[in-house]
């Protein structure tokens, strides 16, 4: 049985789960998370220095916990980092918790909305369009798994993407 009233944004970095989570969450009147702001908020450091000194796995840890407390409250919307779905215990707590909604973009889409973006580290490589792809092909099973929507928002503004999510909704609940 899904908690009443979460709403959970998974897919990949550049996807938009910040931003769309953020408009959601004021139209639909819920209270907005970010896991790794609540990350960074509790650590008091940014995710870059996290994995410059604890690596990706100490990241990873510290979002498991994020998630496990952020996925038990009511009435919120949550917008997880984009690896959050790796770890089987995290996909267990979001499908369980709430509604769950991939946000999906082509890799040149996820690509042209980080270029030259500095706070993920995940793509401070010589190539990060291939790192992306790398990542999308390991990762899209994962959110198609515990995926209950899925949102495809290629070119599509933000506000329009919240519109298509909220009606989305009510056609599930008119369906329950
Ligand atoms: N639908 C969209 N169309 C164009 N740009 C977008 C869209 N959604 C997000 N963006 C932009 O892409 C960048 C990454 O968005 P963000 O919300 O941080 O993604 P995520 O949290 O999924 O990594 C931001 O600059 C944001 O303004
Ligand atoms: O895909 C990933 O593994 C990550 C995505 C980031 O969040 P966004 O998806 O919001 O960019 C952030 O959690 C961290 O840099 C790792
Ligand atoms: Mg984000």
């Amino acid at each position: 049985m899904k908690m009443a009233g979460n709403i959970f944004l998974i897919g990949l970095m550049g996807a938009g789960k910040s931003t769309v989570g953020r408009l959601l969450s004021k139209s639909l009147d819920k209270t907005f998370y970010d896991s790794d702001h609540e990350i960074e908020r509790k650590t008091g450091v940014n995710i870059p220095l996290i994995f410059e000194l604890e690596g990706e796995s100490g990241f990873r840890k510290r979002e498991s916990q994020a998630i496990a407390e952020l996925v038990v409250l009511n009435n919120i919307v949550l917008a997880t980092g984009g690896g959050a779905v790796l770890l089987q215990e995290n996909r267990d707590a979001l499908s369980a918790h709430g509604i769950v909604v991939y946000l999906r973009a082509s890799v040149d889409e996820l690509w042209h909305r980080t270029r030259g973006d500095r706070n993920r580290p995940l793509l401070q490589t010589e190539n990060p369009r291939e790192r992306l792809q790398t990542l999308f092909s390991q990762r899209d099973p994962l959110y198609r798994e515990i995926a209950d929507l899925v949102i495809d928002t290629g070119g599509q503004p933000v506000t329009s993407i919240v519109t298509q999510i909220e009606q989305c909704l009510k056609v599930k609940d008119a369906n329950a």
